[in-house]
């Protein structure tokens, strides 16, 4: 057990909205400037994976479960190698954690990580707030970076936009890496990597699947150079509109017909592909248990999300593509948002929403077992 002697929580800290809305606090984390896109997550767990995935890269995480790190930080649920939010809002932090695995605060890493916080803040106001008026820049600061309310605002003003944002070079590995499958090997798989989390080779690999990931700046000839039984693209940050280059290997992975599986990111791409359009939803999907039905079989899953940007696809009816006929596959009960789309001429498919989530329901999980279906109806 490890409590913080850091004293960070007695720092005066403030939050300002790009429309003008302050809220105030204590630091939490790092002391200093943080700038992003103000986005609430209602996962009531999973914070260390939440911070760890790379899809949040640039966004300003509000928690809306009021105790956040009670179970302080361990060594085994990163979903990556560092955090990735650019700050973290919490209403009321754990002074002490504890949980057999952890082996710091969360206090702690998110200071070690540079990560800029405030809690004290009411964050179901800010939720309600951000869920009114939709996502927007924020700014927090604290100790130096402290200075009156109009200079603040300016500088949250002056903050780059989500909309727009090119992100998954930022994130991605430099270099291909392979995971192994466990047990026997079945299956290769060529990974893009635009900005995956760790448990979705493992997931792969768990099936006996050897997970090739590429960078994201991988070209159609680097994907089939490992020789894949399939293809995937993974979750990211950014806008989906400004990803020219995976929507371009991801057609000519589709001419070719090879199985081919997206998450989140991966899904709008597919979107783009097939020639339909992306746009930013007001205030996006982020939590463990939001709604999606599996239009294919009728059932309904409890799902984990992390999307700001959907898919504008026809929810009641088949649509001709470039690649066949497609369909929505999944939508969200909450509010009807594209949740997945599949080609019935070709064996591909992709899901908004995130199967390979490790806090949260493992409701999703079969559609590892379709993608592997796919590829051994290929091999049939
Ligand atoms: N998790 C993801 O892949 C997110 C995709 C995209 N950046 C969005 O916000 O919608």
């Amino acid at each position: 057990m490890t409590t913080s002697t850091r004293g960070a929580d007695k720092v005066p800290a403030v939050l300002v909205l790009e429309d003008g809305r302050i809220f105030r606090g204590r630091a939490y984390g790092a002391v200093g400037e943080t700038f992003g896109e103000a986005v609430f997550s209602t996962g009531m767990t999973g914070y260390q994976e939440t911070l760890t995935d790379p899809s949040y890269h640039r966004q300003v995480v509000v928690m809306t479960a009021p105790h956040v790190g009670n179970t302080g930080v361990n060594d085994e649920d990163a979903e990556s190698k560092r955090i990735w939010v650019s700050g973290y809002v919490v209403r009321d932090p754990a002074r002490v954690p504890s949980n057999w695995r952890s082996r710091r605060t969360l206090d702690e890493e998110l200071a070690a990580q540079g990560v800029v916080g405030i809690s004290g803040v009411d964050t179901r106001a800010l939720t309600r707030h951000l869920r009114e008026r939709g996502a927007m820049r924020v700014g927090i600061f604290s100790g130096n970076a402290l200075s009156d309310e109009g200079t603040m605002l300016a500088e949250v003003r002056q903050a780059p936009e989500m909309q727009g944002a090119d992100l998954s070079a930022e994130v991605a590995t430099k270099e291909a890496y392979v995971v192994p499958a466990q047990g026997e090997k079945k299956f290769t798989v060529a990974a893009v990597d635009l900005g995956i989390k760790g448990m979705t080779p493992y997931r792969m690999a768990e099936r006996g699947i050897e997970v090739h990931v590429l960078p994201a700046t991988a070209t159609v000839d680097d994907v089939y150079a490992v020789n894949p039984d399939g293809v995937f693209f993974s979750n990211g940050p950014g806008d989906p509109a400004t990803a020219d280059h995976p929507v371009s290997v991801m057609r000519g992975v589709l001419e070719r017909g090879t199985p081919l599986f997206g998450i989140c990111f991966g899904n709008q791409i597919l979107g783009r592909a097939l020639g339909f359009g992306t746009f930013k939803l007001k205030y996006g999907h982020r939590g463990i248990n939001q709604p999606v039905q599996d239009r294919t079989t009728g059932k309904v899953e409890v799902t984990a999300h992390n999307h700001g940007f959907a898919v504008d696809a026809p929810l009641d009816k088949v649509s001709d593509t470039p690649f066949g006929r497609a369909e929505v596959s999944h939508v969200c009960l909450n509010d009807n948002v594209v949740e997945g789309l599949q080609l019935l001429d070709k064996p591909a498919f992709s899901v908004q929403y995130h199967p390979e989530a490790a806090a949260g329901p493992h409701d999703a999980a079969y559609l590892f077992d379709r993608f592997v279906k796919l590829m051994e109806g290929q091999r049939a």
